[in-house]
């Protein structure tokens, strides 16, 4: 589903900040991806989401080499993908009920088919009386539920998620964890990024280690 094989990443003419990175992902794995500040996590997700090129080496995603294919499918391919961001990326144009709705709204869902569905998700991550407002009035953590509530909505086939819960209280935190484990359970490889050894323990699952550009998985 994801394999890597011998990936190299530099940001312009820096030091290269992954080096030779090789694992595979099956369908259906959990992963927490882990290291310290600076390590390359972000750059790891950026280069699973097909958002950042390797400087060296291949990257299959869905069996296809990401350098090889044209933008459009490139484009096609991301959509199944979830993707929470560190920064959370909502679009501040829309509600936070549309900004959940739009990955099924983009690839052609008719609204009778989710608006229930999206309701309930927000219901669930806790945004039952935020679904309406503009995501610039919402607080750290109820972006970071919004964005996570987006990312799950259309059941991708990959969740990537960056400290998706960096910026709620460890009770939301575990209530987050059950759903990307529930997610996983019907299917999706999920990635999470994290900092937060209380839910690494919470839930054992293998870990993705960054150490120094350097990559295994323990
Ligand atoms: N756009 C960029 N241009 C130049 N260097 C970058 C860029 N993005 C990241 N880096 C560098 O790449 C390295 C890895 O950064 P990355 O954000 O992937 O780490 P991280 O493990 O996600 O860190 P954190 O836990 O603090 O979010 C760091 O040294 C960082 O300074």
């Amino acid at each position: 589903m994801i394999r890597l094989t011998n990936v190299g990443l530099k940001y312009d003419r820096g030091p290269e900040v992954l080096q030779d990175v090789t694992f595979h992902l099956r369908p259906g794995s959990f992963h927490f991806l882990h290291g310290e500040s600076g390590a390359g996590k972000s750059s790891l997700l950026r280069l699973m989401f097909m958002s950042l090129h390797p400087n060296r080496g291949e990257i299959r995603m869905f069996g296809e080499d990401v350098t090889k294919v044209r933008p459009q499918k490139r484009a096609q391919m991301r959509r199944r993908i979830g993707i929470v961001f560190q920064d959370f990326r909502l679009l501040d144009h829309l509600t936070v009920w549309e900004n959940v709705a739009l990955p099924l709204q983009v690839v052609g869902k008719k609204p009778s088919d989710y608006r229930e569905d999206v309701t309930d998700l927000l219901q669930w991550v806790g945004l039952g009386d935020r679904m309406y407002v503009n995501p610039s009035v919402l607080s750290g953590g109820e972006k970071q539920r919004a964005a996570i509530a987006r990312a799950v909505i259309g059941k991708p086939e990959v969740l990537l998620a960056d400290e998706p819960t960096g910026n709620v209280d460890p009770q939301m935190a575990r209530r987050l964890l059950r759903l990307f484990v529930e997610l996983n359970r019907l299917g999706t490889s999920v990635v999470i990024a994290t900092h937060d050894h209380q839910l690494m323990r919470q839930f054992k699952a293998p870990r993705i280690e960054v150490h120094k550009g350097h990559v295994r998985i323990i």
